[in-house]
């Protein structure tokens, strides 16, 4: 038995509690060791009024380089939000290299969200990640962005049909992964994931708390990429995820914390087991 480790391949964000900033804890209360390759430098996220970006795509090389001249490996590798076609090309052939039998990829493709992709996103970066998903064992797309990796035009959930999802969810496996989670899906007071794990459909849905906070998908992907890389089903991964998100979003409520605040996880953090 070894304590896992897991890449996790995003920006690093001094305030607003997403990226990193929220993954690292998340996935060391998971008892999973977390280890950083940083996308840019971020001094607040981009939901506030001024930030200031360093983009590290320069240095990801010459870091990487040291990661295999000293022979680390991972049994997972988790990736966020990357900015610009070359930086999805240096996490391609990161993939490429370190990417072992038993190395476990979860790929957050974070390309936009209700029908619209985010403005630093062009159509190289898009046909760039869905070369990723070649690569990808986990997806976690949203509808907006399940959309645009599979080339089709916009359709809000609140239209799509059970069997919509469940073909969404083959097409996404088609290209790669075997495991897909179609995350947020609207209905009624609920929000739910269409989990595809290996062929088998299955939901998870939890009551709507509150309205949508920045990082949200960050604290998502950290637990079920933790989860996984210990060795979960994506449907049990998926519901500590969703049930870790359903308290925390209660408190932040309570707190009444600005949307671009994220999620105060800290006081919860030792409720995740
Ligand atoms: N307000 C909320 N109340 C309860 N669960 C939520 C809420 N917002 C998000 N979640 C959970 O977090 C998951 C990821 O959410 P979200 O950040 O909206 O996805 P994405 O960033 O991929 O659009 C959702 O599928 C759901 O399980
Ligand atoms: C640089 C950066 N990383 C991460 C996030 C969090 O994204 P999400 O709300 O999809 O989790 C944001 C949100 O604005 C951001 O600007």
């Amino acid at each position: 038995m070894h304590q896992k480790k897991l890449a996790l391949v995003n920006d690093v964000t001094g305030y607003g509690r997403c990226s990193i900033a929220v993954a690292l804890p998340i996935v060391s209360a998971l008892k999973v060791q977390g280890c950083i390759l940083p996308t840019a430098i971020l001094s607040v996220h981009t939901g506030f009024h001024d930030y200031y970006l360093d983009d590290y795509t320069d240095h990801m090389t010459p870091y990487i380089e040291s990661w295999k001249k000293n022979g680390l490996t991972f049994d997972g590798i988790s990736t966020g939000f990357l900015g610009s076609a070359r930086q999805i090309d240096i996490v391609l052939d990161f993939l490429r290299d370190f990417k072992g039998p038993h190395t476990l990829a979860i790929v957050d493709p974070v390309m936009g969200d209700n029908g619209q992709l985010y403005p630093s996103y062009t159509q190289e970066m898009c046909d760039e990640m869905q070369r990723l998903l070649a690569y990808a064992d986990v997806v976690t797309p949203n509808v907006t962005e399940a959309c645009e990796l599979l080339n089709l035009p916009y359709r809000s959930d609140r239209d799509l049909s059970e069997d919509d999802f469940a073909a969404m969810a083959k097409a996404l496996a088609d290209k790669g992964p075997q495991g897909v989670i179609l995350t947020g899906i609207h209905n009624g007071p609920y929000i739910g994931n269409f989990i595809y794990d290996q062929g088998k459909m299955s939901w998870v849905r939890a009551k709507k708390v509150g309205g949508d906070r920045s990082g949200t998908g960050d604290v998502f992907t950290a637990i079920v990429s933790a989860s996984v890389v210990r060795g979960e089903s994506l449907e049990q991964a998926v519901q500590k995820a969703s049930d870790f998100i359903c308290r925390v979003m209660a408190y932040t409520e309570e707190l009444d914390l600005p949307h671009n605040a994220g999620l105060a996880f800290e006081e919860y953090l030792t409720t995740l087991r």
